[in-house]
C-alpha cells in the first residue's frame, strides 16, 4: 500500500547548477547524486522530513528527461509514491486501467525497484511507484 510520498523529481538543464541552488541558496541537505544507467538518468537527493527533492538530469543527452528538457527546459518532473508491495500496487493499478510504461518494475536510485505509470493514465502526472531495497534506511 502507498506509505510516502517518496520525492518529487524536477528535470533540470544543469544539474550542478540545480544542486547548487537547492544546496546553497536553499540550504537543503544534499544527499549526493548517483547516475541510474537504466534510465539514462543522473539523480541528485536532497532528504527533508518526511520526504525528498530529486533533481533529474541527462548529463548525455539521452534518455527521457533529455526529451522532457528539450521540450519544456525543466519542471517538475515526477511525483514518486513509495510502497511496500510494488507487484499488489501494480496488479491493483492495472486492474482499474491504469497504463504502465514497463512490463514489470526495474533499478532505480538507492537499490529501490521502480516502476511509472502514463501521464495520460493519472491526469498529465508522471507517477512512479518506487519499493527500497533491503538496505533502505
Ligand atoms: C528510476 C531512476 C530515478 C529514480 O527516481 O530512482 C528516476 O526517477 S529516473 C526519471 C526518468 N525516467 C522516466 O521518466 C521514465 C518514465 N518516463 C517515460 O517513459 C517518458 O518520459 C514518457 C512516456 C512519460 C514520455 O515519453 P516521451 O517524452 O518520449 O513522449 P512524449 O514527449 O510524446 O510525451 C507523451 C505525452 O506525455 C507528456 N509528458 C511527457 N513527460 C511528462 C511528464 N514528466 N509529466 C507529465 N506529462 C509528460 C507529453 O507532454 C505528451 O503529452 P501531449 O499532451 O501529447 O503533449
Ligand atoms: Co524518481
Amino acid at each position: 500500500m502507498i506509505t510516502a510520498l517518496d520525492h518529487i523529481a524536477i528535470a533540470v538543464p544543469d544539474l550542478d547548477e540545480a544542486i547548487k541552488r537547492f544546496l546553497e541558496d536553499f540550504g537543503l541537505t544534499y544527499k549526493g547524486q548517483e547516475y541510474v544507467e537504466s534510465q539514462k538518468t543522473a539523480t541528485a537527493f536532497f532528504p527533508l522530513p518526511e520526504t525528498q527533492i530529486e533533481l533529474v538530469a541527462s548529463p548525455d543527452g539521452e534518455g527521457p528527461i533529455a526529451k522532457y528538457i528539450e521540450k519544456k527546459g525543466g519542471g517538475i518532473h515526477h511525483l514518486c509514491f513509495r510502497t511496500d508491495d510494488i507487484h499488489a500496487d501494480v496488479a491493483m493499478l492495472k486492474e482499474k486501467g491504469y497504463q504502465f510504461l514497463s512490463d514489470a518494475p526495474g533499478p532505480g536510485a538507492h537499490g529501490c525497484q521502480v516502476i511509472f505509470i502514463h501521464p495520460k493514465s493519472c491526469g498529465g502526472v508522471l507517477i512512479e511507484l518506487s519499493q527500497p531495497g533491503d538496505d533502505h534506511h
